[in-house]
């Protein structure tokens, strides 16, 4: 899986320095989210689409008018779903008559047959990938067991639709942002820039390379601290409890702010600032930061995309330095009515080669 994701990573590269060459600035959600799709692909359904390259793979071009459509119009019947709980039933029969996302058949056609061709190839529980995991897991179950355990057809390609919708726009948008704030921040970028050669020098950035970087981990966790790809997160109280004299009775919905939290002078001073020092020295309570959420739902993706975004990181910042040009917004609005952190516009930056960087 490392392996895959360095070619992913290398492609990234190439594709910002084509664009540098051609003058333009860099969409940087557009470019990463051709990567991060990449990742996904390959980590959760094995397939290896080239998405940066290759924007009529039919896998590609379904699951991005899926996507697309659920951003679009999923987040109004989920918020109301959450709001609302007794709702859920009709809004399940509203999505499934009225508002189907686009892509979505011909979506959950493709990991069918990814998943009918798995269960005919021989040696196929070799394949180390999410999908592979859970066909393993349904084949070895004795009979004997309790079936209740065993995921049906239908689960099985849920739960690879969760990890593919959760695990693509998230790590795309994370790196959206960090560019935004090295292009704003040019201290911060040099210093990543210096540790990546003292950690590493030319080596492969592999997960024990990765491990040594420990500003750019801050840096990371500053950018998700300040952009949060997820805005709030849910639970329901499993029985009664009080909090501070207020009373949430059981079964209740509660949002969870992960963004307002996180912008809280209290646990954070000095909130609306890019400080990565804030994590290098170690001086955050991790119950407060809670872009992954926390406790036993926290993200599964968590680690995938820390060195999703790491690795990309090092590959990219070793070559190309991001820039701030007066017509860089220096604040970021939101479109409204998301619960998902999209900035109203897009955020175009513009970028130099390393090498010329330094000479001129
Ligand atoms: C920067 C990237 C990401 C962020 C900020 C993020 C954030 C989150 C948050 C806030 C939750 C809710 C956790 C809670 O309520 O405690 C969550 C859940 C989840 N995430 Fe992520 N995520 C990211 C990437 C990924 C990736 C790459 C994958 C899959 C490969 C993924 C798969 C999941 C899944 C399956 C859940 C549900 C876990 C459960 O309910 O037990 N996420 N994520």
């Amino acid at each position: 899986m490392e392996h895959y994701i360095q070619r992913c990573c290398i492609q990234l590269t190439n594709n910002i320095e084509e664009a540098i060459r051609r003058g333009e600035k860099i969409d940087v959600k557009r470019v990463c989210g051709g990567y991060t799709m990449d990742v996904i692909a390959g980590t959760a359904f094995g397939v290896e689409v080239n998405s940066q390259k290759d924007l009529d793979h039919p896998f590609v071009r379904d699951a991005g008018t899926f996507l697309t459509d659920i951003l679009s119009q999923g987040d109004f019947l989920l918020l109301l779903s959450k709001a609302i709980p007794v709702l859920v039933p009709f809004i399940n029969f509203l999505v499934r008559h009225f508002f189907q996302p686009r892509g979505y058949k011909s979506f959950i056609r493709n990991v069918e047959r990814i998943k009918e061709e798995r269960q005919l190839e021989e040696n196929r529980n070799k394949k180390p990938d999410f999908l592979q995991l859970m066909l393993s897991c349904e084949e070895n179950q004795s009979p004997n067991k309790d079936r209740m355990n065993v995921l049906s057809s239908v689960e099985l390609i849920a739960q690879a639709s969760v990890f593919f919708i959760a695990g693509y726009e998230s790590t795309a948008s994370t790196l959206q942002f960090m560019a935004y704030l090295l292009a704003l921040h040019p201290e911060v970028q040099e210093k990543i820039v210096r540790e990546i050669k003292d950690r590493l020098g030319d080596e492969i950035p592999d997960h024990d390379g990765i491990l040594k970087l420990k500003y750019l981990d801050s840096a990371i966790h500053e950018t998700l601290r300040l952009y949060p790809p997820f805005y709030f997160t849910d639970r329901m109280a499993s029985e009664e409890v009080t909090i501070k004299g207020v009373t949430i009775p059981k079964g209740a919905g509660v949002m969870i702010p992960i963004a307002n939290v996180m912008r809280d002078p209290e646990y954070f001073p000095d909130p609306d600032n890019f400080i990565p020092e804030r994590f290098y020295e170690g001086s955050v309570d991790p119950i407060s930061f809670l872009a992954f959420g926390f406790g036993p739902r926290l993200c599964l993706g968590m680690r995938l995309s820390l060195l999703e975004v790491k690795m990309a990181m090092v590959h990219v910042l070793r070559r190309v330095k991001f820039v701030k040009t007066d017509d860089l917004q220096e604040s970021l609005k939101m479109k409204p009515g998301y619960d998902l952190t999209i900035p109203d516009r897009v955020i175009a930056i513009k970028a130099v080669m390393r090498d010329i960087a330094a000479t001129g």
